[in-house]
C-alpha cells in the first residue's frame, strides 16, 4: 500500500513530511533523493520535490509527542531544521488539539506553541558556539572565524561566524543584500571548505537595523532555499555576538520574515514564523533495490 505524506513549507522552504506511526520509513539516500527530486528538474521525471523530508515518528521518550527525522534533499540526514520544526509542531498541536508540544530529535528536545492562525514559535534551544560543537577541523575563534573567499587583496566575505543550531551555520555579514547568483557560487565554495568538517549552511546576512537582518542562505546538502529557519537563527546569534543587533531581530528573507530572539535569560533561540500547508499525496512505492 503506498504511503501518504504531507507536502508543508514554511517560508517556501519546502517538505515531504511522512508519520510512521502508521506507515514504516527507512529510506535509503537514494529513496529520499528520489522522493526530493523537483518534477522534470532534468526532463527524467522526478519525485515530489522538496528541500528536506521529514519523518514523525512515535515518541521515544516521556514528555515527548513525537522523535522527528530530518534528511536534505541530497539524501543525508541533518539533526535539526527550523521551518520544518514548524511544520511538525504545528501538525502535532493540530492532531492533539492542544496549543502547546514537545518533540525530540537527534539534536535534542524541542518545543512549540501556537503564535496564531497558522503561525508557531519554537524554542530551539541554546546554540553551540565552540569550535567543537560546529564543528570546525581546527580550534578557533568561532566570532572571527579566520576565513576568506575571493581574491586575497579583494575578498568577497571574509571573517565570518560560526554557530551550531543543532546543525552547523557559517554566517558572512555583508554590506548589502546578496544576489541568489552570488549565493550560489560563493556558498557553493564554502559548504565542504575543509575547515568544516560535517560541512556548512552558508548564511550571507544584511544588517538593515539592530532590529533587522535581511538573510539568503545557501543550505548544506540542499542548495539555495527560499528561507531557512536554523540560518535565521545563526545569523541572529552571530549577529548579538558582533554587537550588530538587539536580543531580538526580524530575519527577512524575500520570501517573508521569521522574528528570532536569543533570550538573555536562559540563552535559548526563540523562533517565531508562519507554516503552510500545501497539500496531502501518495508516495511512489520505492523502486526495488
Ligand atoms: N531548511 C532548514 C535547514 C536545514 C539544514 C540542512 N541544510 C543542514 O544540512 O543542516 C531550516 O529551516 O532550518
Amino acid at each position: 500500500m503506498s504511503r501518504t505524506f504531507l507536502k508543508m513549507n514554511g517560508l517556501g522552504n519546502d517538505f515531504v513530511v511522512i508519520e510512521t506511526a502508521t506507515q514504516s520509513f527507512e529510506p535509503t539516500p537514494e529513496e529520499i533523493r528520489a522522493i526530493a527530486k523537483r518534477p522534470d528538474s532534468d526532463g527524467k521525471g522526478g519525485g515530489v520535490g522538496c528541500d528536506q523530508v521529514i519523518a514523525i515518528d512515535p515518541p521515544r521518550a516521556e514528555g515527548a509527542s513525537a522523535y522527528v527525522r530530518f534528511w536534505n534533499s541530497d539524501g543525508e540526514e541533518t539533526g535539526a531544521c527550523g521551518n520544518g520544526t514548524r511544520c511538525v509542531a504545528w501538525l502535532l498541536m493540530q492532531s492533539a488539539g492542544k496549543d502547546a508540544v514537545a518533540f525530540d530529535t537527534v539534536a535534542g528536545r524541542l518545543s512549540g506553541v501556537a503564535a496564531g492562525e497558522k503561525r508557531v514559535t519554537v524554542d530551539m534551544g541554546q546554540p553551540g558556539l565552540d569550535w567543537t560543537q560546529i564543528p570546525l577541523a581546527e580550534a578557533m575563534d568561532t566570532a572571527r572565524v579566520e576565513l576568506q573567499v575571493g581574491p586575497i587583496d579583494a575578498p568577497l566575505v571574509h571573517t565570518p561566524v560560526c554557530v551550531s543550531m543543532g546543525n552547523p551555520h557559517v554566517v558572512f555579514f555583508v554590506d548589502a543584500p546578496v544576489t541568489d547568483e552570488f549565493a550560489t557560487k560563493t556558498g557553493s565554495l564554502v559548504e565542504h571548505h575543509p575547515l568544516f568538517s560535517e560541512g556548512v549552511n552558508v548564511g550571507f546576512a544584511h544588517v538593515a537595523a539592530r532590529d533587522h537582518i535581511q538573510l539568503k542562505v545557501w543550505e548544506r546538502g540542499a542548495g539555495l532555499t527560499a528561507a531557512c529557519g536554523t540560518g535565521a537563527c545563526a545569523a541572529q546569534v552571530a549577529a548579538v555576538r558582533r554587537g550588530l543587533t538587539d536580543r531580538q531581530a526580524r530575519v527577512e528573507f524575500e520570501s517573508g520574515s521569521l522574528v528570532i530572539e536569543w533570550r538573555e535569560s536562559d540563552g535559548h533561540v526563540i523562533m517565531t514564523g508562519p507554516i503552510t500547508m500545501e497539500y496531502a499525496g501518495k508516495l511512489p512505492e520505492p523502486v526495488a533495490a
